[in-house]
C-alpha cells in the first residue's frame, strides 16, 4: 500500500532509508500512525508537545508496541486556515497533505448561495489542494443539472452532481480523483456524504445514518478524524467528521470584503462594525449608493458568525489547553523515565 506516497513524493523530497508513516488518526491526544504493508500501531510524539494532523508523513522509531514519532516532513496543504497557535489550527485544520477537497451541499436543502461561499472562503486553497462542489440528492430535484452548471459558471470551481441512489454524476467525481490522491469530503451531517462515500469508494467505509426526515438532522457517531485507503480505488480518503462548522475569522473578514476594509479606514472608530455606531463610513457608502445593500447585508452576515465562532473557539480553546496540561501530566512519567536504549 503507498498511502499517498508518490503524490507526496511530487510535492516533497524524502530521504530513502527512514521508517515512514502516515499519521492515521488523532483523537484526544492519542496518535495512530499506517506503514506502508498497511499495518497500523498506536504512535506517540518524541517531542510530546509536538501536534499532528491526520495526513502527516512522519518518520518512526519502533518501540515494543507502539512507534515514537520522530519527525513530521513538511506539508503541501493543510485543510483549513491555520490561524494563530497549533491549538486552534488544530481545530481548524482537521487533514494534511490532501489533494482535493470535495464540498457537499445537498439539493433538498435550500441551497443558498451565501452558504457556499462561506465554505469556499474558508476551505477554498488553489495553491495547495483543488476544491470543488458536489451537489448530493440530485434525484431529488428534477433541475439539478441546471443548477449545477449556473453554480459552476458563478463560483469557478468545479461542480459535480450526484445522486448515491441512482449513481448519478459518480463516475464523473470518481474519475476527477487521480491515482494516489489524498482527497476529503466535507459537508453538514445528513448531506449524504457517507452514502456518496461509499459509492465513490465501491466499499462500504462508511456507516451511513438514517436520519429523520421530519428534522432532516443527521447524528454524529465519531469525532476523530482517519486516514482510510481506498484500495481497490487506489486513493485515500481523510474523513473529518469533527469539521462541523466552518467559521470565518475576523482577518479573513477584510480578505473577503476588501472594499468593505478599505472604506472602514475612514469610519470614526477603529474597531467600527458598521452596525450602528456614528460616522460609519461604510454604512454612508450603502446610503449614497457606491456600495451595494447586497454585498453588505453579506458581510453583515458573515461578520456575525465570525463573532460567534470565535466566542465559540475561545471557550474550546480554554478546555483543550487544560486537556493540555493534564495529558501532560500523564505523559512525564513516561517522558521522564525512559530508559536509553541499551
Ligand atoms: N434521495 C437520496 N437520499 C440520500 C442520498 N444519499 C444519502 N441519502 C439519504 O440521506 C440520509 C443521510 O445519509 P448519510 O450518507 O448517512 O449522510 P451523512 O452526510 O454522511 O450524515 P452523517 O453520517 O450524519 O454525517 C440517509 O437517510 C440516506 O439514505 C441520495 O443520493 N439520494
Ligand atoms: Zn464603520
Amino acid at each position: 500500500m503507498e498511502l499517498g506516497l508518490n503524490t507526496y513524493q511530487q510535492h516533497e523530497q524524502i530521504d530513502g532509508e527512514k521508517t515512514l508513516g502516515r499519521i492515521s488518526l488523532n483523537s484526544a491526544d492519542m496518535y495512530k500512525v499506517m506503514h506502508l504493508d498497511g499495518r497500523e500501531s498506536n504512535a506517540i510524539p518524541k517531542k510530546r508537545t509536538e501536534q499532528f494532523l491526520v495526513g502527516d508523513w512522519v518518520t518512526l522509531d519502533p518501540q515494543i508496541d507502539f512507534d515514537l514519532i520522530n519527525e513530521r516532513l513538511p506539508r503541501y496543504s493543510t485543510l483549513g486556515r491555520i490561524t494563530g497557535e497549533e491549538y486552534r489550527a488544530e481545530q481548524k485544520c482537521a487533514a494534511s497533505n490532501i489533494d482535493q477537497l470535495f464540498i457537499c451541499i445537498s439539493l433538498n436543502k435550500n441551497l443558498t448561495d451565501s452558504r457556499i461561499n462561506r465554505y469556499l472562503y474558508a476551505l477554498k486553497k488553489d495553491d495547495e489542494y483543488q476544491t470543488s462542489v458536489v451537489l448530493t440528492k440530485s434525484d431529488l430535484t428534477s433541475d439539478s443539472s441546471k443548477i449545477a452548471a449556473q453554480l459552476a459558471a458563478k463560483l469557478q470551481v468545479p461542480v459535480f452532481c450526484t445522486s448515491s441512489v441512482t449513481s448519478d454524476g459518480i463516475e464523473k467525481l470518481r474519475s476527477s480523483i487521480l491515482p494516489g490522491q489524498t482527497v476529503s469530503f466535507y459537508g453538514n451531517s445528513g448531506v449524504g456524504k457517507s452514502s456518496l462515500i461509499n459509492v465513490v469508494a465501491q466499499k462500504e467505509v462508511m456507516a451511513t445514518s438514517d436520519i429523520s426526515a421530519k428534522t432532516d438532522k443527521g447524528r454524529h457517531t465519531t469525532t476523530s478524524s482517519r486516514l482510510i485507503p481506498i484500495e481497490n480505488g487506489d486513493f485515500v480518503l481523510i474523513d473529518t467528521p469533527g469539521v462541523k462548522s466552518i467559521g470565518v475569522g475576523a482577518n479573513d473578514l477584510a480578505q473577503v470584503f476588501p472594499e468593505i476594509a478599505e472604506l472602514a479606514k475612514n469610519c470614526r472608530f477603529n474597531d467600527c462594525r458598521h452596525l450602528d455606531e456614528p460616522d460609519c463610513a461604510v454604512k454612508e457608502a450603502v446610503q449614497n449608493g457606491t456600495l451595494a445593500q447586497k454585498t453588505y447585508d453579506q458581510f453583515l452576515a458573515l461578520q456575525k458568525e465570525s463573532e460567534l465562532t470565535q466566542g465559540y473557539l475561545d471557550k474550546k480553546l480554554a478546555k483543550k489547553l487544560n486537556q493540555k496540561a493534564e495529558f501532560k501530566k500523564q505523559t512525564i512519567n513516561y517522558h521522564r523515565y525512559r530508559k536509553p536504549p541499551m
